[in-house]
């Protein structure tokens, strides 16, 4: 039974999906990370919200782990590309806390506006400063969205509402998709420009990071407010301090911090300053959507095969999965074929889905061929790092689709070009199920790739069958299954033989030494 750590606080609805689902789970939350590093061995997955730093060494520790799930959307605080490498899918939630997010963005803007946190403590302090808070009305102004994704299109829509005009900087916001948000598409310093609110939805990337730079604070409208319930920096700190102190920025608000948990920091006291600790999220309808949806999809994946929103892996619905895994136990076994005979350096690779194969989502046949191929050479391979690895090594993949049957109902064709030419194998499904090569380097054999195999290319003549029978049998080697394929009467033959011991070294060059043989090696499935 697959077993999960919950390691950071989540509602109890994810626990109990996953002991429905047949996954045994710990909630061990509070850890350091040697305690971590110190449990994680045990875990096939880890559900996480952002309190857990899923790095580098915590995943060196997780010898079982095969998923990482955030209940939530931001994912910084996981090192993918060392999830990657080790073959650990990374999943995330990604509406779950849209809306409440969203909704704490529009909050924290009528916060700013109303200049509430202040008259509150004002209020309860005994003071009654009616004069001091003169706020500005929402209606007619114009709201500047930096990224207009999940969240950012959720604000768009509730400031629309408030019959605020919203212009919009996303480089990948299309013309039509800004029509249908009610959205003005602008370049940033036009926004810059005309906000009198700002409002950061991205992720922190190269491209977002410090976003909101002194430089681009200073082209901001005088009396902005700006608000940010997406990370810590996309906003330099220090000039916000700056812009606040100077009367050039009229409020800001901040949910997220660079430094987390932000324990002290110059901006507490400035005037017009409000904070929350990284509440965006934090709603109990939030919490029970990312809890399920993290369960879900984790249970999904752990039991099933089920991939859904994951970060570094194609989708694969659990209705999929059933489908697709004789797929890619034979897309495994022809990576694996020509890994093993294809020698010298790789340059592409090509899939090629035939018939009803192409009916299919091809993207876990291609992981499954690059994790088969890429295992010749190391045992921690698999379809997660597999792609990554892949494109380290400069290997171009291309992937084709052919939905006119062949001669089979349905194909999957492996073709690699190494230095010495194109190779090519294919292989169908025996009853939907039974993964058969049937084709080797343009020769017609059909044979079932498991266990120990010897395969050899002979001059197709009279007398060779029986040698070769007599040199396995001499060196106890018995045979299981026997597969001839040729060109043509009297030309190149293949063998394929699964024997019941593994081929060694020594046997395998015993056989080269046979009359006629060419090449003769042993292969493991
Ligand atoms: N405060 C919280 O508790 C909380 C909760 C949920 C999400 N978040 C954060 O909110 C952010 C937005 O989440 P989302 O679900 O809307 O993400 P999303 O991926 O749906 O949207 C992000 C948008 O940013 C745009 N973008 C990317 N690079 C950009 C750039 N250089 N300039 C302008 N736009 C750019 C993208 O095109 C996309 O439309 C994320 O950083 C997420 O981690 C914070
Ligand atoms: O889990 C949280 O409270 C914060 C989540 C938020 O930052 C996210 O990116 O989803």
């Amino acid at each position: 039974m697959p077993k999960v750590l919950i390691s950071d606080k989540m509602d109890p609805k994810a626990a109990q999906i996953f002991r429905e689902r047949g996954v045994e789970v710990d909630e061990i939350t509070g850890k350091t990370p040697e305690e971590l590093k110190a449990i994680i061995g045990q875990y096939d997955g880890l559900a996480i919200r952002s309190s857990t730093k899923v790095t580098k060494e915590i995943l060196d520790a997780a010898t079982n782990l095969k998923v990482v799930g955030r209940a939530g959307i931001g994912v910084d605080n996981v090192d993918i590309p060392a999830a990657s490498a080790r073959g650990v899918v990374v999943m995330n939630t990604p509406f779950g806390n849209s809306i409440t997010t969203a909704e704490h963005a529009i909050a924290l803007m009528f916060a700013l506006a109303r200049q509430l946190p202040e008259a509150d403590a004002s209020t309860q302090a005994g003071k009654w400063e009616k004069n001091r808070f003169m706020g500005v009305e929402l209606t007619a102004k114009t709201l500047g969205l930096i990224g207009a994704g999940n969240i950012g299109s959720i604000v768009a829509d509730r400031a629309r509402g408030l019959k605020m005009k919203v212009v919009a900087f996303d480089p990948f916001l299309t013309p039509e998709r800004a029509i249908e948000m009610g959205v003005e598409k602008v370049d940033l310093d036009t926004l810059l420009a005309r906000a009198d609110f700002i409002t950061l939805h991205t992720p922190l990337t190269d491209q977002t990071r410090n976003i909101l730079s002194a430089e681009n604070l200073a082209k901001t409208k005088k009396g902005v407010r700006i608000i940010n319930c997406a990370r810590g920096g996309l906003i330099d700190e220090a000039a916000l301090k700056a812009g606040l102190d100077s009367g050039h920025i009229g409020g800001a608000a901040l949910d997220v911090f660079v430094t987390e948990p932000a324990k002290e920091s110059p901006l507490f006291g400035t005037p017009n300053f409000v904070s929350t600790p990284h509440l965006g999220a934090s709603t109990t309808e939030a919490q029970v959507n990312v809890a399920i949806q993290v369960a879900e999809q984790m249970a999904d994946f752990l039991v099933s095969g089920g991939v859904t929103n994951a970060l570094n892996m194609p989708s694969l619905s659990a209705e999929e999965a059933p489908k697709l895994k004789p797929y890619m136990a034979l897309a495994e076994k022809l990576g694996s074929l020509v890994g093993q005979l294809a020698h010298g350096a790789l340059s592409s690779i090509s899939i090629e889905v035939e018939g009803a194969a192409a009916e299919l989502n091809q993207k876990p046949i291609t992981g499954a061929v690059l994790a088969g191929l890429m295992r010749v050479h190391s045992d921690t391979v698999n379809m997660v790092n597999a792609p990554f690895l892949a494109k380290e090594r400069g290997l171009e993949v291309r992937e084709v689709r052919n939905e006119r049957e062949g001669d089979y109902h349905t194909l999957v064709r492996v073709t690699v070009r190494t230095e010495a030419g194109d190779r090519s194998v294919a292989g169908t499904l025996f009853g939907n199920q039974a993964p058969r090569l049937v084709e080797l380097f343009g020769i017609k054999v059909e044979a079932d790739l498991a266990g120990h195999m010897l395969y050899i290319v002979n001059e197709d003549a009279p007398g060779f069958i029986g040698r070769l029978g007599t040199t396995l049998g001499e060196a106890g080697v018995n045979i299981g299954t026997f597969h001839l394929g040729r060109r043509n009467a009297g030309g190149e033959a293949i063998l394929l033989l699964s024997v019941d011991e593994p081929v060694t070294p020594e046997l395998a060059a015993q056989v080269r030494a046979l009359p006629g043989v060419r090449t003769a090696m042993a292969l493991a499935f």
